[in-house]
């Protein structure tokens, strides 16, 4: 058996040999002097002690135990470790057993004791919101010097009894390569990690009604339709009560019923979608009969399609003279939605939303869609639906429409609602009338959330509050993390990586052009570059300016949009930031698909990028002689610099892109003019300006690879 003397195990423990005997006597173990030997027993049981305090940096001589030391030392451990009341860390017992298991393994594998640090994701610690530098240390097995030394890195000052935050506690510990976790009074492995959605047994499966949307070009008479389903549907003794309630109606037809959501189908395919809801189960497109097919229709067609959600076609304001239906069924196969009386698969019925001729007929159709498609639900579940709309009441607190997609939710229920919880004190259905349970395919308005839910976000029951607060707060804790993965979104840069590691197999693109002709040929173009490794993939083309739909079709589809002499609008640019969709903009095709040819390979030129400088509305424009036009213009975003490069946008559309010729403030040349000022631009080679252009600044940087 080893054995280690006073002196030396003091010097181990870098204190004096005094204190050691001291302690010794304390432990009733009995020593002559500092030259007494320890058995080794004895000496752990010291080594755990000071290592409670101060670790020591080398403990040798304690090769081997006895096998009934195992015992005497877990005992020992046992209650080191209820000095942990910190931590808590009781939802893991076998965590703990390991922990306890590595304390032994120190005393045995000497050589080890220096540098243990456990490998990031093996080791995961619990933490309340507030910890001091020595609770710290004792939680993770380390110095309290190597703490300190850690916080000095961070530029804190601490001493061993100072509080950290959560958050140092936790930059600390991962520097350490362990994890930290918040601990509450719900310890988050007592439940369930998140929501699981257990699957259905199919014979547990429902009918239940279609969830509609009404989608379409502006002014076709969404609003309309809308209204005349409702009219044609409400018997007299409601008829009071049409006025809206929530965001969705009801109607029944031959004792069936069809839930009409009024959020614009847009939003319910794109913002929705994009937040990996799925509200609708048809989609009815209006297209008037005297204006046809138009840009708005073509966005709601690729929409739903990208969806995978089944068309109906309202042909509608039949009444009008000027109605063509015919005219609207050529255009639509046109756009790859082949009628069934042409032979196709997709349902149309000519209505007027104005006198309500044939809006039986739809609604029946609808049915009929529903029957085909069989939706199911199973009623016997807690409940799942989505927010359709959410605020904040005055009286109520924070209200939200939420449509129940599965099973039922019942009044009194604990419920968790994206980073949201609660539990239901009321429901209201969609005439206003109280109701305590509210079964697939029901749209109810809700009380009794902590805090308002946004549109899209997801509703779950479950067992109790306990559980959804502990869900909610886990959720909240991922967010940063999910931050970070929406910051690796497609991008054309990261294309070439992530087709390597198999995370993509479609490259989803947009594409917005000033005329359709180069839409058309900018797809064919780059549809022809797929190969093995990935099938590029127009999900969407359209004339005009990048929109807020397109940005949020492309972040709900993770696609990248090409822009071919067009430009996002100001809130569609603000939306790709924030959810980080790459807009590339082109003048001329071959290079937008020299680019994505080149990105395939991963051999996309990263050396230089555009850097947006500022932009600047033309106000007024003026002829100098020998100057040509000058536009008076304002600065309404950032700053235009003399020297910089510019792009003259017209309605979304690029007219001319090139150099600034003259800038100046009144009669003065300037080098930089600021937002919010007013300046004279002239560009080079070019006079046509006109009021309202904007003319964008930018400059071209050299990005480190
Ligand atoms: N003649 C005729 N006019 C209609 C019909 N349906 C709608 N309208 C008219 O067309 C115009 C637009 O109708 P809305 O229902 O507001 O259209 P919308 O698609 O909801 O329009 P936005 O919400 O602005 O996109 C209104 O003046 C309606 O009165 C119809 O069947 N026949």
């Amino acid at each position: 058996m080893s054995k280690i003397r006073v002196y030396q195990l003091a010097k181990e423990l870098e204190i004096s040999s005094k204190e050691l005997i001291e302690k010794l006597k304390e432990l009733s173990i009995e020593v002559n002097s500092h030259m007494s030997t320890l058995e080794d027993e004895n000496a752990n049981i010291l080594i755990e002690l000071f290592t409670e305090e101060s670790k020591p940096k080398t403990i040798s001589n304690t090769k081997e135990k006895p096998p009934n030391q195992e015992q005497h030392d877990e005992n020992k451990l046992e209650t080191l470790d209820n000095k942990e009341d910190i931590i808590v860390n009781t939802r893991n017992k076998k965590e703990k057993r390991n922990k306890n298991k590595n304390k032994r393994n120190k005393n045995s594998m000497a050589d080890n004791y220096d540098d243990r640090v456990e490998s990031k994701g093996e080791r995961v610690i619990q933490l309340k919101s507030k910890v001091t530098v020595k609770e710290l240390a004792e939680i993770m097995d380390k110095n309290v010097s190597e703490i300190i030394t850690k916080l000095i890195g961070l530029g804190i000052m601490a001493t061993i009894n100072q509080e950290l935050d959560y958050d140092t506690a936790q930059i600390i510990a991962s520097e350490f390569g362990v994890e930290v976790e918040p601990l509450e009074d719900v310890t988050m492995d007592d439940v369930i990690d998140d929501i699981e959605i257990e699957p259905d047994r199919p014979e547990d499966l429902k009918p239940r009604s279609p969830v509609v949307t009404v989608m379409g070009h502006v002014d076709h008479g969404k609003t309309s339709l809308l209204d005349a389903i409702r009219k044609t549907k409400v018997t007299s003794r409601e008829a009071g009560g049409i006025t809206q309630h929530i965001g969705a109606s009801e109607v029944k037809v031959n004792d069936k019923k069809i839930v009409l959501l009024d959020t614009p189908g847009h939003e319910a395919f794109t913002s929705m979608r994009a937040r990996g809801a799925k509200v609708t189960d048809i989609a009815i497109l209006v297209v008037a009969a005297d204006d046809g097919v138009m840009p708005q229709t073509i966005e709601a067609i690729n929409h739903a399609k990208a969806a995978e959600v089944p068309i109906i076609i309202a042909i509608n304001k039949m009444d009008k003279p000027s109605a063509n239906p015919d005219r609207v069924k050529q255009e639509l196969a046109d756009h790859g939605i082949l009628i069934e009386e042409w032979g196709g698969d997709v349902i149309s019925v000519p209505v007027s939303a104005l006198n309500g001729e044939n809006i039986d007929t739809l609604l029946e159709m609808i049915l009929l869609v529903a029957e085909m498609e069989e939706f199911k639900a199973n009623p016997n579940r807690k409940a799942i639906g989505t927010v359709i709309e959410a605020q904040l009441d005055v009286g109520k607190g924070s209200v939200a429409t939420i449509l129940i997609q599965n099973g039922t939710l019942k009044i009194g229920d604990s419920v968790v609602i994206g980073t949201t919880h609660g539990r239901i004190r009321a429901m209201m259905n969609d005439k206003g009338k109280r109701v305590n349970v509210a079964g697939p395919s029901t749209a109810v308005e809700i009380t009794g959330l902590s805090e308002v839910p946004e549109a899209g976000d997801q509703l779950f029951a479950v067992e109790d509050d306990k559980i959804a607060r502990a869900i909610v707060e886990k959720r909240i804790n991922k967010i940063k993390a999910e931050q970070l993965k929406a910051s690796q979104k497609i991008s054309l840069d990261a294309l070439f990586s992530q087709m390597e590691q198999g995370q993509i197999k479609d490259l989803n693109l947009i594409v917005k052009a000033d005329v359709q002709g180069s839409v058309e040929a900018v797809k064919q173009s780059l549809i022809k570059l797929s190969n093995d490794e990935v099938v590029i993939n127009p999900i969407h083309g359209g004339v005009g300016a990048i929109t807020e739909t397109d940005v949020n079709l492309a972040a709900a589809s993770n696609a990248i949009i090409i822009g071919f002499n067009v430009r996002p609008t100001a809130s569609a640019d603000s939306l790709a930031k924030k959810e980080n969709v790459d807009i590339r903009s082109y003048r001329v095709i071959y290079k937008a698909i020299e680019d994505i040819e080149a990105a395939m390979k991963g051999m996309l030129d990263p050396e230089f990028k555009e850097e947006d400088l500022g932009k600047a509305e033309v106000r007024a424009t003026f002829k100098v002689p020998g100057a040509g036009t000058i536009g008076g213009c304002y600065v309404i975003e950032g700053k235009i610099l003399r020297n910089a490069k510019v792009r003259l946008v017209r309605d979304g559309i690029i007219i001319h892109e090139g150099t600034i010729d003259s800038l100046k403030r009144f009669k003065d040349d300037a080098r930089e003019v600021a937002t919010g000022y007013e300046c004279g631009i002239g560009l080079s080679q070019f006079n046509d300006l006109k009021e309202g252009d904007i003319i964008e600044a930018y400059q071209m940087k050299e990005i480190e690879r």
